[in-house]
């Protein structure tokens, strides 16, 4: 799914930030990304979705090597990864389902109003269907940010710090939309800092635990 091979990679002109990293995503298996904060959660994730490319090593997304893939072949291979990040951007004016369905009317496709309904009730929106996102709880904010990566029907799903500023109880009901989706074959990665939930949702599913540090990637002891 995604198969990275001794890949390096720093921003602009600067020194690599990220080296040597080997990494193969299982299909269907669910990941957690651990680390200190500036480690590089969010670049990997970055990487992931070839919003930005490696500097050295090779990298394969969906059985394609990413050197010399055009710029189309890129956008389909978006298409294929749902990504909720850190701190979800909505375009406030337009109500949340018409956020939620953005994904199909960018990409000139039609909107299933019947699908999209019963998107909005797994997160829990349906009474949320028409406000305005500034209205928005942060947990709502999250859930909303979930729906829309999911609406193309990704099969990687990944999620940056998706429980950063939320509660216990709702980080968990986050936590839980994902291990459903997991359970439903799709392949997650969460990058996150939390150790307790990485131990919460390991009692659920198994999950493996990837730790970034010292600019490269680790497989975390069983001990979390
Ligand atoms: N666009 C950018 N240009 C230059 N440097 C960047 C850019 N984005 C991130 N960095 C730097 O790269 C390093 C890693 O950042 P990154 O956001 O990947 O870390 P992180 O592990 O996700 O951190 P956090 O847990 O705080 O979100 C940091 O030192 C950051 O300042």
């Amino acid at each position: 799914m995604i198969e990275m091979q001794e890949v390096g990679f720093g921003y602009h002109g600067g020194s690599d930030l990220l080296s040597n990293m080997t990494l193969s995503l299982q299909p269907g298996m669910f990941h957690f990304l651990t680390g200190p904060s500036g480690a590089g959660k969010t670049t990997l994730l970055r990487l992931c979705y070839a919003d930005l490319l490696p500097r050295s090593g090779q990298m394969g997304v969906f059985g394609q090597d990413l050197r010399g893939l055009g710029r189309d072949d890129i956008a389909m291979l978006r298409r294929r990864v749902g990504v909720v990040h850190q701190d979800p951007q909505f375009l406030d004016h337009l109500p949340v389902a018409e956020n939620v369905a953005m994904p199909l009317t960018v990409s000139g496709q039609a909107v299933d109003m019947e699908a999209l309904r019963d998107l909005l009730g797994w997160v829990q929106l349906s009474q949320q269907a028409r406000a305005l996102p500034p209205s928005l709880s942060g947990g709502e904010r999250q859930r909303a940010a979930l729906a829309r990566a999911v609406i193309l029907s990704p099969d990687l799903v990944l999620a940056d710090e998706p429980t950063g500023n939320l509660d216990w109880d709702m980080s968990m009901r986050l936590m839980q939309l994902l291990i459903e989706l997991n359970k439903s074959g799709k392949t997650v990665l969460v990058a996150t800092h939390d150790l307790n939930l990485i131990r919460a949702t390991k009692a659920q599913v198994a999950a493996r635990v990837l730790r970034i540090a010292g600019g490269t990637l680790h497989l975390a002891g069983a001990d979390l």
